[in-house]
C-alpha cells in the first residue's frame, strides 16, 4: 500500500511538495484553504510530470492518489509524514502545528520554512520532538535539496526517519548540525540578494545585467562544483591558500556592501519590478517555469551522465528503485528501461525529434537495461564493458517538443558474449521508432571480446528466457530497402 504524506499549505512550495511525492508513488493529501489552491497544485504537477521523469533512467512508479482535503485534520488523518508548508509567518506555523499536534501527535512534521529556527518552530508545540525544519530549493520536484536542521529538542531518530523518507523521494538530505536563522543555504542567497539591491539601488546595473553576469559566468560554475572546489582551482597549482593570499585582502577593500541593507522602499521595489517587467515580462511565469525545467532536467543529466553533485543523487535514486524492481518473468512483455522527455536542444529544422536522439534514446534504454543485469559503471571500473557492434533503426512516427518517451527492451538472444536486442521508443505505448543492436562483452584493455562472468549471466540468462516466449518483432533482421511483410 503507498504510504502517505500530508503538505500543509499549497502555494508555490507545498504544490512542488506534492508533486515530488505523488511521482515518487507516495499518496498525497493537500490542505491549503485558498479556493485557488487545488488549480495552483495542479498546473505545478502538470510541469513536475513533463520534468521529473526525464531526470530517471528506469520505470517510475505509479503516481500516488492526490486529494485536496477539507480540513486540515482529515489531511494528515493516517500520515506518514507531513510537511509544513504554509506562508513565512511564526504565528501562523504555531497554529498549524498545534492543530496537527492535536489528532497526529507523533508524526515527523518538516516545515519548509526558509528562515526559522527548528527551536522557535517548536515553542508551546505539544510534542516538539517531532516539529524540524525540512527546507528545500524550488522547484522542489527538480531540486534534491533539503536542509534537514533539528533543535537539542529534537528525536534524533524522527530526524533518521525523515532523512531516509527525504532519500526515498530523490532528496538530498543536508543535515545541519548548528540551527542558526536562515539555515546554510539562504544565508548565502541573502548576501548575494543584499548586494543585487545594491547594485540597482546605486544604478550600477539592472535586474537584467546582474542576470547575466550570474548565467553567463559564475551561475554555471556554482551548479556543479560549488564555490570552495570552485576557488581551490582558480588557485592554480597552488590551490587554495594561493586563492586566499591573493584574495583574501579584497574583503578588507571597499568590494564589499555585504553588512549594510538597503532600505526597503517602495521606491526600490518599483525600480526592481519594473526591470524585471521589462527583462522577462513578455514570457508568464508558468512559462518560465517550464524554460527553467528544461534547462534544469538538461544540467542534471549531464551530471548524472558525469555521476558527479546532484547527478550522483540521481544515480543513487535510480539504483534504490532498481533494487525495488520485480525480475521480469516469463510471460511478461519487454523490459520498460527508461523514459525521457523531448527536450528543445533535440529539435531539428524539420520542427521534430532529431535523428541522433533517436538513437540517444535507445543509448539511454540499453545503458538502464545494462546497469540492471549489473554492467553498472562500477562494473565498467573493472575493466569490462558491453560494446555496441551493430545498430539497426528503423523510424515509424515523429516525436515532437514535450513528448514523453518510453523506452522498452526486448532480449532476442543472449549468451555469454552476445547480446542481441530489439529496442522500442514508444510515445503514447506505440512505437515512433525501433532499434536493433548487436552488442558484445568485452575486456577493454585486451580490446577483445571475452565471456561475461557469471554474476551478469545470472540477471540477464533468466531475462533472455522469459523474452524468449513473446513474438518476434516484424522489424528484427530487416535490412535497408526491404519492404515490410
Ligand atoms: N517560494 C520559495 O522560493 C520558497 C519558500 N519556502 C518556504 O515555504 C513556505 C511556503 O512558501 P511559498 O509556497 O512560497 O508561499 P505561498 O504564498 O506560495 O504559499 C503559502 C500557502 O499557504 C496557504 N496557507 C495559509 N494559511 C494556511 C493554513 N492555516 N493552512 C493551510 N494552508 C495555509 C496559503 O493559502 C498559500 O497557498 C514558507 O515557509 C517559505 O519560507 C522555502 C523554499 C523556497
Ligand atoms: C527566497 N527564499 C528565501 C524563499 C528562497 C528559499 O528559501 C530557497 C530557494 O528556493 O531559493
Amino acid at each position: 500500500m503507498a504510504r502517505k504524506a500530508a503538505i500543509i499549505g499549497g502555494g508555490v512550495i507545498g504544490g512542488g511538495w506534492a508533486a515530488r511525492f505523488l511521482l515518487n508513488g507516495w499518496d498525497v493529501a493537500v490542505f491549503d484553504p485558498d479556493p485557488e489552491a487545488p488549480r495552483k497544485v495542479g498546473e505545478v504537477l502538470d510541469n513536475a510530470r513533463a520534468a521529473l521523469p526525464a531526470l530517471s533512467d528506469g520505470p517510475m512508479p505509479a503516481e500516488g492518489q492526490l486529494v485536496f482535503a477539507a480540513s486540515l485534520t482529515e489531511a494528515v488523518e493516517g500520515a506518514d509524514y507531513i510537511q509544513e508548508s504554509v506562508s513565512e509567518r511564526l504565528e501562523l506555523k504555531h497554529r498549524v502545528f498545534a492543530q496537527i499536534q492535536q489528532v497526529a501527535s507523533g508524526t515527523p512534521i518538516g516545515s519548509s520554512t526558509s528562515g526559522f529556527k527548528p527551536s522557535e518552530l517548536q515553542q508551546n508545540a505539544a510534542n516538539p520532538a517531532v516539529i524540524f525544519v525540512a527546507h528545500p530549493f524550488n522547484p522542489v520536484y527538480l531540486l534534491p535539496l533539503a536542509e534537514v536542521v533539528p533543535s537539542p529538542a529534537s528525536d534524533p531518530a524522527v530526524i533518521e526517519t525523515a532523512k531516509e523518507i527525504l532519500r526515498e523521494i530523490g532528496m538530498f538530505p543536508l543535515h545541519v548540525r548548528k540551527e542558526i536563522d536562515a539555515h546554510i543555504a539562504d544565508r548565502f542567497l541573502e548576501a548575494v540578494w543584499r548586494e543585487a539591491l545594491w547594485l540597482v539601488k546605486d544604478g550600477v546595473a539592472t535586474t537584467e545585467e546582474i542576470d547575466e553576469a550570474i548565467r553567463m559566468g559564475f551561475g554555471l560554475r556554482w551548479g556543479q562544483m560549488g564555490l570552495f572546489e570552485t576557488y581551490r582551482v582558480a588557485g592554480g597549482e597552488a590551490g587554495m591558500k594561493h586563492f586566499m593570499a591573493q584574495f583574501g585582502p579584497c574583503l578588507q577593500w571597499p568590494w564589499t556592501k555585504l553588512t549594510d541593507v538597503p532600505e526597503f522602499t517602495e521606491e526600490l521595489v518599483d525600480l526592481i519590478a519594473g526591470q524585471s517587467d521589462a527583462q522577462s515580462g513578455h514570457h508568464t511565469i508558468r512559462q518560465l517555469e517550464r524554460i527553467r525545467d528544461q534547462n534544469l532536467t538538461g544540467f542534471l543529466r549531464v551530471l548524472k551522465e558525469r555521476n558527479w553533485g546532484a547527478g550522483k543523487v540521481l544515480l543513487e535514486h535510480d539504483a534504490r528503485r532498481r533494487a525495488n524492481l520485480p525480475a521480469p518473468v516469463p510471460g511478461d512483455g519487454p523490459m520498460e528501461a527508461a523514459r525521457l522527455t523531448v527536450l528543445p536542444g533535440w529539435i531539428d529544422y524539420n520542427g521534430h525529434m532529431t535523428e541522433s536522439r533517436y538513437l540517444f534514446a535507445s543509448s539511454e534504454t540499453v545503458d538502464a537495461f545494462l546497469r540492471h543485469i549489473g554492467a553498472d559503471i562500477a562494473y565498467v571500473g573493472t575493466g569490462f564493458s558491453y560494446y555496441t557492434a551493430e545498430t539497426h533503426l528503423v523510424h515509424l512516427g515523429e516525436a515532437k517538443l514535450g513528448d514523453a518517451l518510453t523506452g522498452t527492451v526486448q532480449v532476442l538472444a543472449a549468451d555469454e558474449k552476445r547480446l542481441h536486442l530489439f529496442i522500442r521508443i514508444l510515445r503514447d505505448g506505440q512505437p515512433v521508432a525501433t532499434l536493433e543492436q548487436m552488442l558484445l562483452h568485452v575486456d577493454m584493455a585486451k580490446g577483445k571480446t571475452c565471456a561475461a562472468p557469471q554474476a551478469i549471466l545470472d540477471r540477464l540468462l533468466p531475462i533472455a528466457q522469459a523474452h524468449a516466449s513473446l513474438p518476434r518483432p516484424d522489424a528484427a533482421g530487416r535490412h535497408v530497402g526491404q519492404r515490410n511483410a
